[in-house]
């Protein structure tokens, strides 16, 4: 049985943002990053000693300015994928509630998107299957 070849996990949170419409926020992913050009959703890396909520809180302060909290975070379902060089493990989070405008920080293009239309943005394999959920259950 082979045991594959050993990456490095990556532990990334990502939040799907719901506003009252039932869209979905996307970001797109600026040049000099890997995967530019894609749309992903919002969120990073989760840093050592920090829990995966407090990641996204500060992530999302971060890169769009707002304020949310742990209770407005509801766990949804996660990614698990093999990239070349490292395994992404990503926990995406529903979020309806936050306190504040989007404004996007780091000069990423943003675009609130009906969840039949998501398909129509391309985004980082690893979230393929969690936009077809997310059309599933939106
Ligand atoms: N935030 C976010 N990251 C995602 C998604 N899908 C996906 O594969 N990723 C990957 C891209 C990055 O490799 C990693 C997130 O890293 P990051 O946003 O904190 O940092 P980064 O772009 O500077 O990372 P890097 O890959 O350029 O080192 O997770 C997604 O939907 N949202």
């Amino acid at each position: 049985m082979s045991r594959g070849a050993v990456k490095p996990v990556v532990f990334v949170v990502a939040a799907a943002l719901i506003d009252a419409d039932g869209r979905v926020l996307l970001a797109q992913r600026p040049e000099g990053k890997s995967m530019a050009g894609l749309w992903e959703f919002p969120g990073g890396k989760v840093d050592a000693g920090e829990s995966p909520e407090a990641a996204l809180i500060r992530e999302l302060h971060e890169e769009l300015s707002i304020d949310t909290k742990e209770s407005c975070l509801a766990p949804f379902t996660f990614a698990s994928h093999a990239y070349d060089d490292f395994h992404l493990l990503m926990p995406l989070y529903l979020c309806r509630r936050w306190w504040g405008d989007v404004r996007p920080r780091e000069g990423q293009a943003v675009k609130w998107v009906r969840p039949m239309r998501l398909a129509d943005y391309p985004m980082p394999p690893a979230d393929v299957p969690l936009v077809a959920m997310l059309r599933d259950f939106l």
